[in-house]
């Protein structure tokens, strides 16, 4: 298990790029199972999880070429059917949530997935109904084999139906598309997520030759097509990675430029920060923020404390909360956190407090944040990465800290983030990896 050794409280100063999106990017790979011929992807992020989906691809039988530095092509023209069976590729499932997705093309395209309980963060529970449910209304069987904890859908022909979600499930959503664009006839998905990891999704598979309307709405119309042919596709920034260094900026009081953020794309992001006080410029397709010695938390009109709450998009993503947490331990007034989605992302708020954060954890799902206003700072401190987010927010606490920090298992840090230490280390920070 690799750690990073952060030397706290250098300021940050230049500009960074944020890579491609990591959850559009496992849909949008699933998706070029989908026809025989070629899928051509710009823009995609070198981190663990995409690394790990695209040699899956390759085992099943995926003909993939990597064209450029952040380039590759698939070209699904067959599938082994018989590795999907294998305890390697179960194995494989199960450590990865993007692996959920290989469900809806491989039953819409070849009749029939096979599929461990797929992993990701462990955040509390994750359940799988709205995928399920999803794809049994177009037609498929589910079985469940106890023993193997495996999952196995088949269908000879999927039709179009009414589905109203149970949730607006991101992944869930994404595989009932992917089914339903070679179902016979419409689909209508009401209740749809739609991230832009989903608006994305839906304009490659269009460009493919599918019918799907209402795309950025919660009402999708599916018009099911016989066959879809080759394309390419660029994926779009990582909207939490411009959060997460909007949120480093701020706490380490730096001045940065994010480049081709793809502003029109980032919803309600930059004002939830404006709401913690962090001033931010949009110039051009770039976002700057100015180095600040104190940011104040707005409070609500009536004058009542601030709550950032998560909600499905176009409502705040609740993959910046743990993000924004660590961000108002030095702002100056309080805020209630509440993670509505997930009942474990915000356990990782006793390692703030031994830091030295104002922290009352209410609850699993809320935290009341008190800020310091960087009258005081945190301490360095020994850390250990939960998940994907509490890792970035836990580096960047590091990064503001008085004194040495080091945080292990930064694998969860790499699952969604590309060679941060070399691109945080570019800005100024200080951080080494053993
Ligand atoms: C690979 C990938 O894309 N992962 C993202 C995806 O996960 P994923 O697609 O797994 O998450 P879901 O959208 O299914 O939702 C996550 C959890 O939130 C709960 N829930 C969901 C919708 C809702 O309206 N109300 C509600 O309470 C569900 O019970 C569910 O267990 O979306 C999550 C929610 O944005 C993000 O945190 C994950 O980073
Ligand atoms: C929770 C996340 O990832 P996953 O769904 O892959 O666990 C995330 O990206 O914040």
């Amino acid at each position: 298990m690799a750690s990073f050794v952060i030397e706290g409280g250098h300021r940050l100063h230049g500009e960074i790029h944020p890579q491609g999106a990591k959850n559009e990017v496992l849909q949008i790979v699933c998706a070029t199972l989908l026809t025989g011929e070629e899928v051509t992807v710009n823009n995609i992020p070198d981190i663990l999880d995409v690394n790990n989906l695209i040699q899956l691809m390759r085992e099943m039988g995926v003909k993939v070429a990597k064209k450029g530095i952040s380039t590759y092509s698939f070209q699904a023209a067959s599938v082994d059917m018989t590795y999907l069976e294998s305890d390697e590729f179960l194995r494989k499932c199960s450590s990865l949530r993007g692996s959920v997705m290989l469900i809806g093309p491989m039953v819409a395209r070849f009749g029939r997935a096979l599929i461990s309980k797929p992993g990701g963060d462990k955040i509390g529970r994750r359940r799988l109904d709205t995928h399920f449910l999803g794809i049994q209304n177009l037609g498929a069987d589910f079985d469940y084999d106890e023993e193997r904890g495996i999952y196995e859908i088949t269908a000879d022909e999927l039709h179009g139906t009414y589905m109203l979600l149970d949730e607006a499930s991101v992944t869930g959503t994404a595989n009932i598309i992917m089914a339903a664009v070679l179902a016979k006839g419409r689909t209508t998905i009401y209740n749809a997520a739609c991230e832009p990891y989903l608006q994305q999704l839906c304009k490659m598979l269009n460009r493919m030759g599918a019918r799907i309307s209402g795309i950025a709405s919660n009402l999708l119309i599916i018009e099911g097509v016989e066959t879809l042919h080759g394309t390419e596709h660029t994926v779009l920034p990582d909207m939490i990675e411009v959060g997460s260094f909007i949120g480093m900026a701020a706490m380490t009081q730096s001045e940065i430029t994010i480049k081709n953020v793809s502003n029109e794309n980032l919803g309600i992001i930059p004002e939830s920060f404006r709401r913690l006080g962090i001033k931010l410029e949009q110039r051009g397709d770039d976002i700057f923020v100015p180095a600040q010695e104190s940011y104040e938390i707005e409070s609500f009109i009536d004058g009542s404390i601030m709550t950032i709450a998560d909600a499905p998009w176009p409502g705040l993503t609740p993959d910046l909360l743990s993000v924004m947490l660590v961000v108002a331990t030095q702002a100056k007034g309080s805020v209630l956190i509440h993670q509505k989605m997930f009942e474990s992302r915000l356990f990782f708020v006793d390692k703030l407090i031994d830091m030295g954060a104002q922290i009352i954890l209410c609850d699993p799902h809320r935290a009341v944040v008190i800020g310091h206003n960087h009258n005081f700072k945190l301490r360095g401190a020994r850390l250990t990465s939960p998940d994907i987010r509490a890792g970035i927010a836990m580096l960047i606490a590091a990064m503001s800290a008085e004194g040495t920090s080091t945080i292990s298992n930064i694998e969860q840090i790499d699952r969604g983030y590309q060679d941060i230490e070399r691109r945080l280390n570019a800005i100024g920070a200080r951080i080494t990896r053993i």
